[in-house]
């Protein structure tokens, strides 16, 4: 039960909610359960059939309609005298810039991607709004609270980079089953249904590149009058078939490897085999192109079923050849989806015969889309108790309570009894780029590299800016924005192809330059160091940006790696809860390997947080095998080790 001051700060508050989708109808409930009368929502997205298992305030009925709006209306049925404003849009649309921000007392993040969350927390500090930011993945989940000058902010720890692979082992020596799913999805599918000018490194790496490169452009380019199936055919020999031929011809690499087995169509599938399932897949579609499969008309009905490699092949030959008859106003355009059944199929079976022809074992379509699509399946009690935290944090910052503002980790498995984990807030990182105003190192070779790899690989990639500009002294680089000149505009264009050295005002070693994202209102320098050299697999961008680092995703047996899910409702921290076996928990920061210290119950009352939570806080106090602290340092708010 709250309290009157409590509930005096809940009645106050104008709240802004960002995400209607697993966390954020949790959070829309909660919070008008709570009390609070004014809250405002923006979601860009419609409901799904998909999103109904967990988004509670979403019906069958809904499907297709607004999240924000329908997350409103359902809430306003039982709490119809609170106010709640919907907006279907994008919260980085310019309407909600600074001053939109300032008119709300906290913030309240239910997002699901780095870039929205990257983008708030910099309207957040521009503000001077609190943030609470939050996130789910599968059973983990954390709360983490940013006020600017009191705590770290959102991007004060980099977040670990999504896990790459090395390029040679998607092209050619692929060892398991992920790298087969990031060749057909990457690699395969996009050179055959994406666009087309895309440069694609697709052929399996051999001594005779060239004569390789000639021959992709003449396989996968169909002919106007070409038959679907062949086609199809010709496809499955040259990727599964002779590009592995032309691999085996360099010895060197399977020197100490096992060697491939190339695999050819008639071998899998003799001709009447195809042309009778060609015959078949008449009834596959219903109209609606998104229900288009491959799978009835082969007979296939189990997605957990293991397909065997003639099966496969079936799938590869229809799902290629439905694309090209139900589909084929789509491709060039189409990128991997993996709530597009076709793709699904596609994908999953090329990834397997890909995985055949090198001895990798087999998997189900279930298991390849989740592969493919990064999938963790949300659980809706995760969402459920992260939205109460975040309620629970929201209240603390607007009392102001400082002291007792607290970072929730949720854990799969209790660890020493405890679900819960609640830890001290940092203070901000002297060092970070966005809230503090520290300059970053970018080594590039000025006479190689053009404004445009600056501006997409770094500003945009790196920086996650929205509308940049950039000067280098008082002369202007670079700008974007709709109330632009003619003349300026064709002269940004032309300073994008243009290698920085050559700029009407050059970029060389030495040169500072001063990026501003006019919405986010962040500016930061970036001191240029020109470097000749860069390592082609191990440095691809041909540029290192530094002072601020991706975090290495953290490998650890046994340990649960709670990422930035990009393509999930992600949990927010570079932070890997690092569980070994029952009874020892250490939450460690990617980036500095640093330890938090969890919430000591001797030190701060804990009387806001929830029963559950107390006593499992009361209970980690004088456990010193469980309380990982930060060494010589007692105070309550932890300060950063200086790197
Ligand atoms: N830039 C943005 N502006 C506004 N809303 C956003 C933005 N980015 C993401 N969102 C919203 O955040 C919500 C995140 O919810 P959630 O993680 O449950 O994802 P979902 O899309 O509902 O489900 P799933 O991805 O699992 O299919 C989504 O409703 C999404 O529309
Ligand atoms: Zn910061």
């Amino acid at each position: 039960m709250a309290s009157e001051q409590q509930l005096s700060a809940i009645k106050g508050a104008k709240v802004l909610m960002v995400g209607a989708g697993g966390i954020g109808c949790e959070l829309l409930k909660t919070l008008a359960l709570s009390g609070f009368r004014d809250i405002h929502i923006i979601d860009m997205d419609t409901i799904e059939v998909s999103n109904l298992n967990r988004q509670f305030l979403f019906r069958q009925s809904h499907v297709g309609q607004s999240k924000a709006k329908v997350a409103r209306d359902a809430v306003l049925k039982f709490r119809p005298h609170i106010s709640i404003t919907s907006y279907h849009a994008n919260v980085k649309d310019p309407e909600f810039n600074v001053d939109f921000f300032k008119t709300f007392n906290v913030v309240l993040n239910g997002l699901d991607n780095l870039d929205a969350r990257r983008h708030v927390n910099r309207l957040c500090l521009a503000a001077g709004v609190p943030l609470v930011e939050s996130g789910t993945t599968g059973f983990l989940g954390q709360v983490t609270v940013h006020v600017k000058g009191r705590t770290e902010c959102y991007e004060c720890q980099p977040k670990p980079a999504p896990k790459t692979y090395p390029v040679c082992t998607i092209t050619s020596t692929p060892s398991k089953f992920v790298h087969c799913v990031v060749w057909a999805k990457d690699l395969l599918f996009a050179k055959l249904f994406g666009a087309k000018d895309q440069e694609n490194d697709l052929n399996v790496r051999s001594s005779d590149a060239s004569s390789s490169s000639e021959q992709v452009e003449d396989v996968f380019e169909r002919k106007n009058d070409e038959d679907i199936e062949q086609y199809g055919r010709k496809i499955f020999d040259h990727v599964f078939g002779y590009n592995i031929e032309l691999a085996l011809s360099n010895e060197d690499t399977w020197k100490n490897r096992n060697r491939p087995r190339p695999i050819y169509c008639k071998d899998v599938m003799p001709n009447e085999l195809i042309r009778q399932n060609g015959n078949q897949a008449k009834s596959s579609a219903h109209g609606d192109l998104s229900s288009v499969s491959a799978m009835p008309s082969l007979g296939l009905k189990n997605p957990q079923d293991l397909w065997s490699l003639k099966e496969n092949s079936a799938v590869f030959l229809e799902a290629l050849k439905l694309f090209f008859s139900k589909r084929e106003k789509e491709i060039g355009n189409l990128s991997f989806d993996k709530d597009d059944q076709l793709a699904v199929e596609f994908v999953t079976a090329a990834a397997n015969i890909r995985a055949s022809s090198f001895g990798i074992p087999l998997h189900s379509l279930f298991e390849a889309k989740g592969i493919a699509g990064n999938i963790v399946h949300a659980v809706a009690t995760t969402n459920a108790i992260i939205a109460g935290l975040i309620v629970i944090e929201a209240i603390k910052v607007l009392q102001n309570d400082t002291k007792n503002y607290r970072m929730t980790y949720c854990l799969e498995h209790p660890s020493r009894k405890m679900l819960l984990m609640p830890v001290e807030p940092f203070e901000p990182n002297k060092s970070c780029y966005v809230c503090s105003e520290t300059p970053l190192t970018l080594e590039i070779n000025t006479h190689r590299s053009k404004l445009r790899d600056l501006v997409d690989k770094i500003v945009k990639a790196k920086l996650g800016m929205n509308l940049p500009l950039i000067m280098h002294g008082s002369a202007l680089l670079y700008e974007v924005g709709d109330d632009l000149e003619e003349d300026e505009v064709a002269n940004y264009a032309a300073n994008l192809e243009k290698v920085l050295s050559d700029l009407p005002s050059p970029v060389v070693g030495g040169t500072i330059l001063t990026i501003e994202d006019l919405q986010q209102e962040l500016k930061c320098s970036i001191n240029v160091k020109h470097r000749e050299e860069f390592d082609e697999e191990n440095e691809p961008d041909g540029m290192i940006l530094s002072g601020w680092t991706q975090a290495p995703a953290v490998e650890k047996n046994g340990a649960t790696s709670v990422d930035n899910g990009a393509s999930t409702s992600g949990v927010t921290e570079a932070t890997s809860l690092a569980i070994e076996e029952d009874d020892e928990l250490q939450i460690i920061t990617t980036q500095t390997g640093k330890k938090r210290k969890l919430c000591d119950a001797a030190s701060s009352d804990v009387s806001s947080v929830p029963t559950k939570i107390k006593r499992k806080a009361d209970e980690v106090d004088g456990n010193s095998d469980v309380v990982m602290l930060d060494e010589g340092s007692s105070e309550n708010s932890k300060k950063r080790r200086e790197p």
